[in-house]
């Protein structure tokens, strides 16, 4: 294989393909689209989430800051439109069906690789690099686009409750798969700019943010 002919979005994900298709072929994912998701698994999920959101929707914004012209801001800013307006009342109205009392929505204990996603995404942020950003949000978006949207699930019907259904629809649609594109075709586009060192780093948010969706997974299970 010609490894020059593969852009830099294509390179990164080939280097965690192991943690990337355990996410994508995980038992969460195979539980939710069947409807078989246990309730108590399925609130710690959301509870846990949450708590990621909040710390993505200041990654996105570190990610508009940092951006070099105006029309990713415009793109990035339309995609931090939806997680705060679609997605957040998907939270909220889950949290109504499954009963979650607002102390465990707004402030819970956090687990260990909620920690460690919310750290990374905080010093992704933090190093106002474009690059680092786009590398932390290409894995969060696309590894949640390739479960979601997957070919071998395209002729079951979803499931019947609105806190499965929902979860898969909001990264299974026209906009969610643009806007992925959109992301990696920016890896493609910034990654040949950056120096070897600047390169290198925004690699290793890319390939430590996919090992950490991998435990987050795992770890609602324990
Ligand atoms: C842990 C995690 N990764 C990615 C997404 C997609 O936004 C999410 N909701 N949660």
């Amino acid at each position: 294989m010609n490894v020059l002919a593969e852009g830099f979005a294509q390179q990164l994900r080939r280097s965690c393909s192991e943690d990337w298709q355990a996410c994508v072929d995980h038992r969460f994912v195979h539980e939710i689209f069947d409807g078989t998701l246990d309730d108590a698994v399925l609130r710690r999920y959301l509870v846990q989430d949450y708590q990621f959101i909040d710390r993505f929707v200041a990654l996105l914004g570190a990610a508009i800051a940092s951006a070099d012209e105006f029309a990713p801001r415009v793109r990035l800013a339309q995609f931090a439109a939806m997680i705060t307006s679609d997605e957040n009342t998907y939270f909220l109205r889950s949290f109504d069906a499954l009963g979650v009392p607002p102390p465990q929505r707004l402030a819970p204990a956090l687990t260990q690789p909620t920690q460690a996603l919310r750290q990374l995404m905080h010093d992704a942020a933090q190093s106002l690099s474009y690059a680092n950003c786009i590398a932390v949000l290409a894995v969060a978006e696309g590894l949640y686009l390739d479960w979601a949207d997957q070919d071998g699930k395209k002729h079951v019907p979803l499931p019947a409750r609105f806190e499965h259904a929902e979860w898969i629809g909001l990264h299974a649609n026209d906009f969610f798969r643009g806007f992925v594109g959109w992301l990696r075709r920016e890896l493609d586009r910034v990654g040949p700019q950056l120096t070897d060192v600047r390169r290198a780093e925004a690699a290793a948010y890319f390939r430590q943010a996919v090992a950490l969706e991998r435990q987050f997974f795992d770890h609602i299970y324990d």
